[in-house]
């Protein structure tokens, strides 16, 4: 917890998932995006919209895309799920998809009671503030791609959620970079472990204390990579800004109070720019 402190990120190793299950969950996910196009453009992510099937954060023709195909869907609460969008094929996806993010949901609530205790705060802080917290899934698949060095897998960003949690694929190339001190550094996959990152909601509410990672992925010649990532956030309804006990005359208030379901819509409304985004919620002097 304190090195997620100085890196925005850290990799769970006792996550307490049945290791099968993120085995499964990898399965389906393959299954998904080795199916023809035909049958994967049935759930065709609209432009202006992240769920479905498609690229996500395009905003313009000349823009450069990045070298992903995303596969995502809402889960939590259920009325931000499209369900013209959960696939029939492969016939396990669904339930894989519900059981995960059950386990998933478990974990996002024990990590944010552990931010809270870092912070000597209550360690239910965030889980009474946040309502019901809204939780996507996002699947991102790679391909090998013959000229890595001219294109990104994904735009540099930070995450608006309040967590993320990140599954890298086994037998993945690694592609997941961070942006510390103005280098890129990747991360190594430590196997059976899940990458948490610090969103730019926790870096709201705990005043700074906590900064959102800003990361990207990068392409590999010859191999291929997939990425499962849960995006944990507060209820849209919610209106946030740095918590009263992190703020004081030696920690200033940075960021102002808004709406989350504002920010989310300003955060997906955006072109992935690093942490630009956030700039939606700073204080300017
Ligand atoms: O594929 C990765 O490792 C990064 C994915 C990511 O950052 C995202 O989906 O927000
Ligand atoms: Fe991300």
């Amino acid at each position: 917890m304190t090195s997620c402190k100085e890196w925005g990120f850290f990799q769970v190793i006792n996550h307490g998932i049945d290791l099968e299950l993120l085995e499964r969950i990898e399965k389906v996910a393959m299954e998904f995006f080795m199916m023809p196009l035909e049958e994967k453009q049935k759930y065709p992510m609209i432009p202006g919209t992240v769920q479905g099937y498609g690229q996500a954060f395009v905003f313009s023709e000349d823009q450069k895309l990045d070298w992903c195909n995303m596969f995502a869907l809402g889960l939590e609460p259920h009325c931000v799920r499209n369900p013209k969008l959960w696939p029939t094929k492969p016939s396990d996806f669904c339930e894989t998809v519900e059981i995960y993010s059950r386990e998933i949901r478990k974990l996002c609530k024990n990590l944010l009671k552990y931010i809270a205790i870092t912070l000597s705060l209550n360690e239910d802080i965030f889980e009474e503030m946040f309502g019901v917290a809204v939780q996507a899934v996002r699947m991102n698949y790679y391909p090998a791609c013959p000229r890595p060095d001219l294109v990104l897998g994904l735009s540099p960003h930070s995450d608006g959620s309040a967590l993320t949690v990140l599954q890298q694929g086994k037998g993945s190339s690694i592609g997941l970079q961070i942006l510390k001190d103005g280098k890129w550094i990747p991360v190594q996959p430590i196997p059976n472990a899940l990458v948490i990152n610090v969103g730019d909601t926790i870096e709201v509410l705990t005043n700074g204390r906590y900064k959102s990672v800003e990361h990207r992925a990068v392409t590999h010649k010859e191999k291929d990579r997939l990425s499962i990532v849960t995006f944990y956030a507060p209820s849209y309804e919610i209106e946030l800004g740095p918590l009263p006990e992190l703020v004081d005359d030696k920690n200033p208030c940075k960021y102002r109070r808004y709406n989350h379901g504002e920010y989310s819509k300003h955060y997906v409304t955006n072109k992935l720019q690093g942490k630009k985004t956030l700039e939606f919620a700073k204080i300017k002097n």
